[in-house]
Protein backbone atom coordinates (compact mmCIF):
# COMPACT_ATOMS: atom_id res chain seq x y z
CA UNK A 1 0.00 0.00 0.00
CA UNK A 2 1.01 3.73 -0.97
CA UNK A 3 0.48 5.70 2.35
CA UNK A 4 -0.58 9.09 1.14
CA UNK A 5 -1.25 12.61 2.57
CA UNK A 6 -2.87 15.28 1.51
CA UNK A 7 -2.29 19.10 1.99
CA UNK A 8 -5.26 21.20 1.17
CA UNK A 9 -8.05 18.27 1.20
CA UNK A 10 -10.83 20.87 1.09
CA UNK A 11 -10.31 22.79 -2.13
CA UNK A 12 -11.10 21.64 -5.41
CA UNK A 13 -8.57 19.79 -6.36
CA UNK A 14 -7.90 18.03 -2.92
CA UNK A 15 -11.91 16.88 -3.13
CA UNK A 16 -11.13 15.34 -6.44
CA UNK A 17 -7.56 13.59 -5.25
CA UNK A 18 -10.34 12.26 -2.59
CA UNK A 19 -12.43 11.27 -4.95
CA UNK A 20 -10.00 9.16 -7.16
CA UNK A 21 -8.14 7.79 -4.62
CA UNK A 22 -10.68 6.54 -2.37
CA UNK A 23 -11.52 3.68 -5.32
CA UNK A 24 -7.67 3.20 -6.10
CA UNK A 25 -7.19 -0.46 -4.58
CA UNK A 26 -3.27 0.29 -3.84
CA UNK A 27 -3.16 3.58 -1.67
CA UNK A 28 -3.91 4.50 1.92
CA UNK A 29 -5.25 8.08 2.56
CA UNK A 30 -3.04 8.36 6.32
CA UNK A 31 -4.21 12.07 6.67
CA UNK A 32 -5.87 15.26 5.03
CA UNK A 33 -5.06 18.63 6.34
CA UNK A 34 -7.18 21.85 6.33
CA UNK A 35 -6.43 24.55 8.44
CA UNK A 36 -10.28 25.98 8.75
CA UNK A 37 -11.33 22.61 9.28
CA UNK A 38 -9.35 20.54 11.34
CA UNK A 39 -11.24 18.90 13.80
CA UNK A 40 -14.31 18.27 11.33
CA UNK A 41 -14.98 14.61 9.37
CA UNK A 42 -13.99 15.11 6.06
CA UNK A 43 -17.60 13.21 5.07
CA UNK A 44 -19.07 15.90 6.70
CA UNK A 45 -17.85 18.49 4.79
CA UNK A 46 -18.39 16.11 1.69
CA UNK A 47 -21.31 14.34 1.90
CA UNK A 48 -20.29 12.39 -1.52
CA UNK A 49 -17.47 11.07 0.15
CA UNK A 50 -19.85 9.37 2.95
CA UNK A 51 -18.97 5.69 3.56
CA UNK A 52 -15.52 6.22 1.64
CA UNK A 53 -13.12 7.87 4.24
CA UNK A 54 -13.33 8.02 8.07
CA UNK A 55 -10.98 10.63 8.56
CA UNK A 56 -10.93 14.30 9.95
CA UNK A 57 -8.66 16.91 8.27
CA UNK A 58 -5.90 18.03 10.70
CA UNK A 59 -3.59 20.76 10.46
CA UNK A 60 -0.79 21.13 8.49
CA UNK A 61 2.55 19.20 10.01
CA UNK A 62 5.56 18.49 8.40
CA UNK A 63 6.66 15.64 10.56
CA UNK A 64 3.31 13.89 10.50
CA UNK A 65 3.61 14.24 6.71
CA UNK A 66 7.40 13.03 6.63
CA UNK A 67 5.58 9.27 7.93
CA UNK A 68 4.02 9.39 4.32
CA UNK A 69 5.37 7.41 1.72
CA UNK A 70 4.00 10.28 -0.75
CA UNK A 71 2.52 13.63 -0.06
CA UNK A 72 0.11 15.77 -2.43
CA UNK A 73 -0.32 19.64 -1.98
CA UNK A 74 -3.20 20.97 -3.50
CA UNK A 75 -2.29 24.31 -1.86
CA UNK A 76 -2.00 28.01 -3.62
CA UNK A 77 1.49 28.57 -4.73
CA UNK A 78 4.12 29.59 -1.95
CA UNK A 79 2.92 26.51 0.36
CA UNK A 80 4.76 23.64 -1.14
CA UNK A 81 7.65 24.74 -0.86
CA UNK A 82 7.87 25.65 2.73
CA UNK A 83 7.87 21.87 3.31
CA UNK A 84 9.66 20.25 0.72
CA UNK A 85 13.22 20.46 1.65
CA UNK A 86 12.39 18.96 4.96
CA UNK A 87 9.84 16.10 3.41
CA UNK A 88 12.76 15.19 1.05
CA UNK A 89 15.34 14.63 3.27
CA UNK A 90 12.78 12.29 5.36
CA UNK A 91 12.62 10.12 1.91
CA UNK A 92 9.48 11.08 1.83
CA UNK A 93 7.89 12.13 -2.38
CA UNK A 94 6.31 15.39 -2.89
CA UNK A 95 3.39 15.52 -5.75
CA UNK A 96 2.68 19.25 -5.97
CA UNK A 97 -0.40 20.32 -7.75
CA UNK A 98 0.74 23.90 -7.59
CA UNK A 99 3.02 26.19 -9.20
CA UNK A 100 6.07 25.99 -6.61
CA UNK A 101 8.48 23.88 -8.95
CA UNK A 102 7.44 24.21 -12.11
CA UNK A 103 9.38 26.61 -13.31
CA UNK A 104 12.95 26.05 -14.25
CA UNK A 105 14.59 29.65 -13.66
CA UNK A 106 13.94 31.07 -10.06
CA UNK A 107 13.89 34.58 -11.03
CA UNK A 108 11.54 34.04 -13.84
CA UNK A 109 9.35 32.38 -11.34
CA UNK A 110 9.50 34.73 -8.87
CA UNK A 111 8.67 37.51 -11.44
CA UNK A 112 5.73 36.06 -12.33
CA UNK A 113 4.61 34.45 -8.97
CA UNK A 114 5.51 37.65 -6.91
CA UNK A 115 7.30 36.29 -4.30
CA UNK A 116 10.98 35.00 -3.25
CA UNK A 117 11.46 31.73 -3.82
CA UNK A 118 12.29 28.95 -0.74
CA UNK A 119 14.09 26.38 -1.96
CA UNK A 120 15.69 27.58 -5.15
CA UNK A 121 18.07 24.69 -5.22
CA UNK A 122 15.65 21.78 -5.46
CA UNK A 123 14.46 23.65 -8.77
CA UNK A 124 16.70 21.52 -10.62
CA UNK A 125 15.64 18.33 -8.80
CA UNK A 126 11.72 18.60 -9.56
CA UNK A 127 10.52 16.81 -12.61
CA UNK A 128 7.24 18.30 -14.89
CA UNK A 129 4.90 15.75 -14.55
CA UNK A 130 3.60 16.05 -18.09
CA UNK A 131 4.02 11.42 -18.73
CA UNK A 132 3.17 11.77 -22.47
CA UNK A 133 6.64 13.91 -21.89
CA UNK A 134 8.63 13.37 -19.08
CA UNK A 135 7.86 9.10 -18.38
CA UNK A 136 10.99 8.21 -17.39
CA UNK A 137 11.93 11.27 -15.03
CA UNK A 138 8.94 10.78 -13.64
CA UNK A 139 9.19 7.08 -12.62
CA UNK A 140 11.73 8.01 -10.40
CA UNK A 141 11.00 11.54 -9.38
CA UNK A 142 11.18 12.57 -5.34
CA UNK A 143 9.53 16.16 -6.29
CA UNK A 144 6.82 16.49 -9.26
CA UNK A 145 5.67 19.84 -10.29
CA UNK A 146 2.56 19.07 -12.10
CA UNK A 147 1.55 20.69 -14.72
CA UNK A 148 -1.19 23.67 -14.39
CA UNK A 149 -4.58 23.34 -16.27
CA UNK A 150 -3.94 25.16 -19.36
CA UNK A 151 -0.66 24.30 -19.94
CA UNK A 152 -1.63 20.09 -19.66
CA UNK A 153 -4.14 21.03 -22.61
CA UNK A 154 -1.99 23.50 -24.64
CA UNK A 155 1.59 21.54 -24.16
CA UNK A 156 -0.27 18.08 -25.50
CA UNK A 157 -2.23 20.08 -28.41
CA UNK A 158 1.07 21.82 -29.81
CA UNK A 159 3.81 18.76 -28.72
CA UNK A 160 3.05 16.45 -32.18
CA UNK A 161 3.76 20.00 -34.12
CA UNK A 162 7.04 20.60 -32.72
CA UNK A 163 8.79 17.60 -32.13
CA UNK A 164 8.25 17.03 -35.82
CA UNK A 165 8.96 20.39 -36.45
CA UNK A 166 6.08 21.50 -38.73
CA UNK A 167 5.30 24.32 -37.85
CA UNK A 168 6.68 28.31 -37.71
CA UNK A 169 7.55 28.05 -33.80
CA UNK A 170 7.05 31.87 -33.30
CA UNK A 171 3.71 31.26 -34.81
CA UNK A 172 1.97 29.88 -31.89
CA UNK A 173 -1.61 31.13 -30.16
CA UNK A 174 -3.50 29.54 -27.69
CA UNK A 175 -7.47 30.97 -26.82
CA UNK A 176 -8.18 28.45 -24.03
CA UNK A 177 -11.07 28.79 -21.89
CA UNK A 178 -11.79 27.73 -18.44
CA UNK A 179 -14.84 26.54 -15.88
CA UNK A 180 -14.73 28.02 -12.74
CA UNK A 181 -13.36 25.58 -10.72
CA UNK A 182 -10.37 26.77 -12.25
CA UNK A 183 -9.95 29.17 -10.10
CA UNK A 184 -10.13 27.04 -7.06
CA UNK A 185 -13.29 26.79 -4.19
CA UNK A 186 -12.31 30.09 -2.13
CA UNK A 187 -15.26 33.02 -2.88
CA UNK A 188 -13.96 35.27 -5.37
CA UNK A 189 -16.47 37.76 -7.00
CA UNK A 190 -15.67 36.56 -10.29
CA UNK A 191 -16.58 33.40 -10.01
CA UNK A 192 -20.01 33.34 -8.44
CA UNK A 193 -23.17 31.92 -10.09
CA UNK A 194 -24.55 35.73 -10.73
CA UNK A 195 -21.14 36.93 -11.86
CA UNK A 196 -20.28 34.52 -14.38
CA UNK A 197 -22.93 32.95 -15.23
CA UNK A 198 -24.78 33.91 -19.18
CA UNK A 199 -21.50 35.31 -19.42
CA UNK A 200 -17.92 35.03 -21.37
CA UNK A 201 -14.80 36.93 -21.43
CA UNK A 202 -11.22 37.07 -21.66
CA UNK A 203 -8.96 37.82 -18.70
CA UNK A 204 -5.07 38.43 -17.96
CA UNK A 205 -4.79 39.01 -22.01
CA UNK A 206 -1.60 40.85 -21.29
CA UNK A 207 -0.37 37.87 -19.59
CA UNK A 208 -1.30 34.86 -17.07
CA UNK A 209 1.26 33.33 -14.83
CA UNK A 210 1.04 30.04 -17.28
CA UNK A 211 2.83 31.67 -20.09
CA UNK A 212 6.26 31.19 -18.67
CA UNK A 213 5.18 27.29 -17.85
CA UNK A 214 4.11 26.69 -21.32
CA UNK A 215 6.71 28.33 -23.21
CA UNK A 216 9.01 26.77 -21.20
CA UNK A 217 7.86 22.95 -22.17
CA UNK A 218 7.18 24.01 -25.65
CA UNK A 219 10.98 24.94 -25.92
CA UNK A 220 11.93 22.10 -24.84
CA UNK A 221 9.46 20.17 -27.66
CA UNK A 222 10.74 22.10 -30.39
CA UNK A 223 14.73 22.40 -32.05
CA UNK A 224 13.38 26.59 -32.86
CA UNK A 225 12.94 29.32 -30.44
CA UNK A 226 9.27 29.22 -29.38
CA UNK A 227 6.62 32.59 -29.00
CA UNK A 228 3.85 32.16 -27.87
CA UNK A 229 0.21 34.27 -28.04
CA UNK A 230 -1.52 33.00 -24.99
CA UNK A 231 -5.35 34.41 -24.12
CA UNK A 232 -7.33 32.57 -20.88
CA UNK A 233 -11.30 32.97 -21.45
CA UNK A 234 -13.65 32.30 -18.70
CA UNK A 235 -17.02 30.68 -19.17
CA UNK A 236 -19.91 29.58 -17.14
CA UNK A 237 -19.52 25.92 -16.62
CA UNK A 238 -18.15 23.82 -13.44
CA UNK A 239 -15.55 22.12 -15.05
CA UNK A 240 -13.70 21.86 -17.92
CA UNK A 241 -10.77 23.56 -20.22
CA UNK A 242 -11.37 24.04 -23.86
CA UNK A 243 -8.45 25.09 -25.98
CA UNK A 244 -7.90 26.38 -29.94
CA UNK A 245 -4.57 26.54 -30.87
CA UNK A 246 -3.33 28.06 -33.89
CA UNK A 247 0.20 27.56 -35.82
CA UNK A 248 1.63 28.62 -39.15
CA UNK A 249 2.57 25.46 -41.12
CA UNK A 250 6.23 25.69 -42.77
CA UNK A 251 6.97 23.26 -45.76
CA UNK A 252 7.34 20.02 -44.04
CA UNK A 253 3.90 20.68 -41.85
CA UNK A 254 2.19 21.54 -45.47
CA UNK A 255 3.19 18.39 -46.83
CA UNK A 256 2.69 16.11 -43.74
CA UNK A 257 -0.64 14.05 -43.08
CA UNK A 258 -0.81 15.62 -39.84
CA UNK A 259 -3.89 13.70 -38.59
CA UNK A 260 -1.34 10.74 -38.65
CA UNK A 261 0.79 12.31 -37.09
CA UNK A 262 -0.95 13.31 -34.18
CA UNK A 263 -2.25 9.49 -33.97
CA UNK A 264 1.04 8.39 -34.48
CA UNK A 265 2.78 10.59 -31.51
CA UNK A 266 -0.46 9.09 -29.33
CA UNK A 267 -1.08 5.86 -30.31
CA UNK A 268 0.70 4.35 -26.65
CA UNK A 269 -0.70 6.87 -24.69
CA UNK A 270 -3.67 5.93 -22.82
CA UNK A 271 -5.01 9.47 -21.91
CA UNK A 272 -4.62 11.09 -25.41
CA UNK A 273 -7.34 10.10 -27.46
CA UNK A 274 -6.90 11.57 -31.02
CA UNK A 275 -10.53 12.35 -32.60
CA UNK A 276 -11.47 11.06 -36.03
CA UNK A 277 -10.87 13.98 -38.69
CA UNK A 278 -14.14 16.15 -39.00
CA UNK A 279 -14.77 15.39 -35.36
CA UNK A 280 -14.01 18.23 -32.52
CA UNK A 281 -14.10 17.54 -28.98
CA UNK A 282 -16.58 18.78 -26.49
CA UNK A 283 -15.53 19.67 -22.63
CA UNK A 284 -18.88 17.53 -22.01
CA UNK A 285 -17.14 14.18 -23.44
CA UNK A 286 -14.34 14.43 -20.49
CA UNK A 287 -16.17 15.77 -17.34
CA UNK A 288 -14.45 13.08 -15.01
CA UNK A 289 -12.11 11.35 -16.70
CA UNK A 290 -8.77 11.78 -16.77
CA UNK A 291 -8.46 12.70 -20.83
CA UNK A 292 -7.47 15.17 -23.24
CA UNK A 293 -8.84 14.70 -26.21
CA UNK A 294 -7.80 16.61 -29.63
CA UNK A 295 -8.44 17.12 -33.10
CA UNK A 296 -6.52 18.51 -36.01
CA UNK A 297 -7.74 20.16 -38.86
CA UNK A 298 -6.38 22.83 -41.72
CA UNK A 299 -8.94 24.75 -42.79
CA UNK A 300 -9.48 25.57 -46.52
CA UNK A 301 -6.59 23.65 -46.77
CA UNK A 302 -4.83 26.70 -46.45
CA UNK A 303 -1.17 27.49 -43.85
CA UNK A 304 -2.76 27.26 -40.50
CA UNK A 305 -3.05 24.07 -38.23
CA UNK A 306 -5.78 24.48 -35.92
CA UNK A 307 -5.71 22.02 -32.67
CA UNK A 308 -8.61 22.09 -30.76
CA UNK A 309 -8.11 20.37 -27.36
CA UNK A 310 -10.55 19.58 -23.66
CA UNK A 311 -9.48 17.99 -20.82
CA UNK A 312 -11.19 18.18 -17.46
CA UNK A 313 -9.46 20.97 -15.14
CA UNK A 314 -9.32 18.98 -12.11
CA UNK A 315 -8.33 15.83 -13.24
CA UNK A 316 -6.31 15.40 -16.07
CA UNK A 317 -5.42 19.32 -15.83
CA UNK A 318 -4.79 18.72 -11.81
CA UNK A 319 -5.65 15.72 -9.51
CA UNK A 320 -6.11 12.67 -12.27
CA UNK A 321 -2.67 13.93 -13.62
CA UNK A 322 -1.09 13.73 -10.47
CA UNK A 323 -2.14 10.51 -9.29
CA UNK A 324 -1.03 9.23 -12.73
CA UNK A 325 2.52 10.44 -12.00
CA UNK A 326 2.27 8.67 -8.38
CA UNK A 327 1.53 5.64 -10.51
CA UNK A 328 4.67 5.75 -12.34
CA UNK A 329 6.89 7.19 -9.35
CA UNK A 330 5.61 4.07 -7.69
CA UNK A 331 5.47 1.25 -10.24
CA UNK A 332 1.86 0.75 -10.50
CA UNK A 333 0.25 0.19 -13.83
CA UNK A 334 -0.13 3.63 -14.83
CA UNK A 335 -3.81 3.70 -15.60
CA UNK A 336 -4.59 2.70 -11.97
CA UNK A 337 -7.60 4.52 -10.20
CA UNK A 338 -8.09 6.66 -13.36
CA UNK A 339 -9.27 4.38 -16.29
CA UNK A 340 -13.01 5.71 -15.77
CA UNK A 341 -14.76 7.41 -18.52
CA UNK A 342 -16.49 10.70 -18.73
CA UNK A 343 -19.42 11.82 -17.01
CA UNK A 344 -22.56 12.18 -18.97
CA UNK A 345 -25.19 13.79 -19.41
N1 LIG B 1 -8.60 24.39 -9.66
C1 LIG B 1 -7.97 23.88 -10.72
O1 LIG B 1 -8.59 23.60 -11.76
C2 LIG B 1 -6.51 23.64 -10.68
C3 LIG B 1 -5.73 24.04 -9.62
N2 LIG B 1 -4.39 23.79 -9.63
C4 LIG B 1 -3.56 24.22 -8.52
O2 LIG B 1 -3.78 23.36 -7.42
C5 LIG B 1 -3.64 24.09 -6.21
C6 LIG B 1 -4.93 23.98 -5.41
O3 LIG B 1 -5.97 24.53 -6.20
P1 LIG B 1 -7.50 24.47 -5.75
O4 LIG B 1 -7.82 23.13 -5.23
O5 LIG B 1 -8.26 25.02 -6.88
O6 LIG B 1 -7.45 25.51 -4.54
P2 LIG B 1 -8.54 25.83 -3.43
O7 LIG B 1 -8.44 27.27 -3.18
O8 LIG B 1 -9.84 25.27 -3.86
O9 LIG B 1 -8.01 25.02 -2.14
C7 LIG B 1 -6.82 25.35 -1.50
C8 LIG B 1 -6.57 24.38 -0.35
O10 LIG B 1 -5.30 24.69 0.22
C9 LIG B 1 -5.43 24.86 1.63
N3 LIG B 1 -4.49 25.92 2.01
C10 LIG B 1 -4.55 27.24 1.65
N4 LIG B 1 -3.48 27.91 2.16
C11 LIG B 1 -2.76 27.01 2.86
C12 LIG B 1 -1.55 27.09 3.62
N5 LIG B 1 -0.90 28.26 3.76
N6 LIG B 1 -1.10 25.97 4.21
C13 LIG B 1 -1.75 24.79 4.09
N7 LIG B 1 -2.89 24.64 3.39
C14 LIG B 1 -3.38 25.74 2.78
C15 LIG B 1 -6.88 25.21 1.85
O11 LIG B 1 -7.33 24.75 3.13
P3 LIG B 1 -7.11 25.58 4.49
O12 LIG B 1 -7.00 27.01 4.11
O13 LIG B 1 -8.30 25.24 5.32
O14 LIG B 1 -5.84 25.02 5.09
C16 LIG B 1 -7.59 24.43 0.75
O15 LIG B 1 -7.85 23.11 1.19
C17 LIG B 1 -3.32 25.55 -6.59
O16 LIG B 1 -1.94 25.75 -6.56
C18 LIG B 1 -3.86 25.63 -8.02
O17 LIG B 1 -3.18 26.61 -8.75
C19 LIG B 1 -3.80 23.11 -10.64
C20 LIG B 1 -4.51 22.70 -11.72
C21 LIG B 1 -5.95 22.94 -11.83
C1 LIG C 1 -10.53 30.16 -14.22
C2 LIG C 1 -9.30 30.57 -13.49
O1 LIG C 1 -9.27 31.58 -12.77
N1 LIG C 1 -8.26 29.80 -13.63
C3 LIG C 1 -7.03 30.01 -12.95
C4 LIG C 1 -6.16 28.90 -13.35
C5 LIG C 1 -5.05 28.85 -12.44
C6 LIG C 1 -4.81 27.54 -11.81
O2 LIG C 1 -5.58 26.72 -11.43
O3 LIG C 1 -3.56 27.44 -11.67
P1 LIG C 1 -2.63 26.28 -11.93
O4 LIG C 1 -3.21 25.44 -13.00
O5 LIG C 1 -1.38 27.01 -12.24
O6 LIG C 1 -2.38 25.56 -10.71
C7 LIG C 1 -6.37 31.34 -13.32
O7 LIG C 1 -6.45 31.76 -14.45
O8 LIG C 1 -5.67 31.91 -12.47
Amino acid sequence: MIKVGIVGGTGYTGVELLRLLVAHPNVEIALITSRAESGREVADLFPSLRGHINLCFTDPDDDALAACDAVFFATPHNVAMRSVPALIAAGTRVIDLSADFRIRDAALWERWYGEVHACPELLDDAVYGLPERNRKQIRSARLLACPGCYPTAVQLGFMPLLEAGLVDSTSLIANAVSGVSGAGRQAKIDNLLSEASDSFKAYAVGGHRHLPEIEQGLSAMSSEAVALTFVPHLAPMIRGIHATLYASLNEAGRAADLQKVFEDCYAQEPFVDVLPAGQYPQTRSVRGANSCQLAITVPQDRNTVVVTAVEDNLVKGAAGQAIQCMNLMFDQVETLGIAQPGLLP
